[in-house]
């Protein structure tokens, strides 16, 4: 199998850059559902550039190229150990060349790995099977998205829908509820796998396995594909909107599957996908490894074709209130600031996530924040011949996880600006009230688009906590974002909480009884 290694790297350089076409179509179909000027069409917008410059610029779609995740088919005889080292050696390859981020971190010590091995990683499942061709299908699925997935154990109470039983009507209660839990901060638009059955494991297995079948297949179990079109057409009521914005555009596929329980357990599993939904699939020849078919490159039939992005831009510019920022900047032009403002950037900037809010809890900061920029993100990075830095994918992670930190680090340090995605909780929001900040929410996942903003990199601090959670100092042109929370109590995030809470109460009554 000489040729299988460089397949494998085909394989998760296609995966990590170039969404298959079923996707596209629901991105745009989706797109096409949002009213023209809202918050929701410009980040659907926003999205659909990004996903063509990922594939010209063969680089990330999103800059968290995810937990790798393969499911292998093999003929009986060929030698699984072979593989799993090939893959191994196209993990590593594709880390270097910049496809995948340094995404593998010791959970006990936070050391990054550096190459993406690690104990457990990447996840290899494999099984036999009596064809003559090997399957290999990848899944990079980030963690933002990851974090979303989310368990039932029926029978439950769920906010807004009351008691969901043991029948498929408490499944349709779990299902659409988590999508509610799921708000933006998974990235929507998303896509959902739903596993019914199974234990803790397998349940999630199963509702994992679902994301692999094309997004307009028809269910072949008639109730299981009533429940999907139910799902899509009620769970895009809710309103969330892509990015959490609001709008009609939440939820882009659904695929439900169901597996035997045993009688004391009855799990409802769901796997949760953002729009940057990178899965791709091979068969390889078990003599030399090389690829005969790839499994997502097929057009859907029937779906709508690509807007131009001339067309799409034209729609955003017209329609919204634009306000420049260059840092440091004044408690009075945050001051000014009201949800719904987009705000362009230009000047530096500081990103940081996890480890750095820890760390700047009780410690200083290796530069001055006052009336700075903090962007949570966690880049792609590499270094070009002339040993410079450079950004090969940059956008947002989820804010909520520094929740515990972010308004004492806002008063500690003197910031006014926070980017990130997904919106933050009371006590951020309170924070930015006192001390004259606002949280501006950036397009998850669209690492290209803000990338192609970053014009230079000034330096980098805390390279010790691994590329991705390092503290990089970057210059930033009209780095484009929308004010979401802002200095006087006003939360959009929280707003739209409430109003789909309202709208998933409506689906309390039984359906499939
Ligand atoms: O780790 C990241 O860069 C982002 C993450 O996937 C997230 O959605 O928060
Ligand atoms: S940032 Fe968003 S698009 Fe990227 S992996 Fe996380 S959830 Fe997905």
């Amino acid at each position: 199998m000489r040729a299988l290694k460089e397949s494998l790297l085909e394989l998760i350089t296609e995966t990590s850059t170039n969404l298959p076409p079923d996707v596209r179509a629901a991105v745009r179909e989706g797109k096409a559902k949002e009213d023209a000027g809202t918050r929701s069409a410009l980040a659907l917008s926003t999205i659909s550039n990004n996903i063509t410059m990922a594939e010209e610029n063969v680089s990330p779609i999103c800059q968290d190229t995810g937990m790798p995740t393969f499911y292998v088919h093999v003929p009986v005889g060929v030698n699984q150990l072979e593989i799993t080292r090939q893959i191994k050696a196209a993990i590593v390859e594709a880390t270097k060349t910049g496809k995948l981020r340094p995404n593998s971190v010791d959970s006990l010590t936070g050391a990054n790995s550096g190459d993406n091995l690690g104990e457990g990683v990447p996840v290899i499942h494999y099984e036999q099977w009596e064809h003559d061709e090997i399957d290999v299908r990848l899944i990079l699925k980030g963690g933002g998205c990851e974090n979303k997935n989310i368990q039932y154990s029926l029978p439950c109470e769920l906010e807004g829908l009351g008691r969901a039983g043991r029948d498929l009507d408490g499944i349709r209660k779990c299902v659409l509820h988590s999508v509610y839990q799921a708000q933006g901060q998974g990235c929507s638009a998303g896509f959902i796998g739903v596993g019914i059955g199974g234990d803790r494991t397998t349940g999630y297995e199963l509702a994992k396995k679902q994301l692999f079948r094309k997004v307009y297949d028809t269910n072949a179990n008639p109730d299981l594909a009533k429940l999907e079109d139910y799902i899509m057409e009620h769970a895009n009521e809710l309103s969330i909107g892509t990015m959490g914005f609001g709008g009609n555009t939440t939820l882009l596929g659904c695929k439900v599957g169901s597996m035997h329980r045993i009688p004391a357990s009855f799990y409802v599993s769901v796997a949760y996908n953002c729009w940057a939904f990178r899965r791709q699939g091979v068969t390889l020849s078990p003599e030399t490894g090389e690829i005969t078919s790839w499994l997502y490159k097929d057009e859907p039939e029937g779906t709508l074709q690509e807007s131009s992005v001339e067309e799409t831009e034209s729609v955003s510019k017209e329609s919204v209130r634009e306000v420049v920022l260059t840092p440091p900047i004044s408690e009075e032009a945050i001051r000014s600031l009201k949800v719904g403002d987009v705000v362009t950037i230009t000047g530096g900037i500081h990103t940081g996530r996890d480890a750095l809010h820890k760390y700047l809890m009780d410690h200083d900061s290796p530069v001055d924040l006052t009336g700075g920029v903090i962007y949570h993100c966690g880049p792609v990075m590499l270094k070009d011949q002339d040993d410079k830095w450079e950004v090969k994918a940059a956008g947002p992670t989820t804010s909520i996880r520094e929740e515990p930190y972010q308004s004492d680090i806002i008063k500690k340090f003197g910031i006014r600006a926070v980017i990130g995605k997904g919106g933050m909780g009371a006590k951020t929001l309170a924070g930015l009230k006192d001390h004259g900040a606002v949280y501006l929410n950036a397009i998850g996942g669209a690492a290209q688009y803000y990338a192609d903003c970053i014009t230079g990199v000034d330096g980098v601090d805390f390279m010790d906590f691994g590329v991705p959670e390092a503290m990089w100092h970057l210059q930033v042109e009209k780095f484009t974002a929308i004010v979401t929370m802002d200095a006087h109590g006003n939360s959009l995030h929280r707003d739209v909480e409430s109003t789909s809470l309202e709208r998933l109460a409506k689906f309390k009554d039984p359906v499939f009884s």
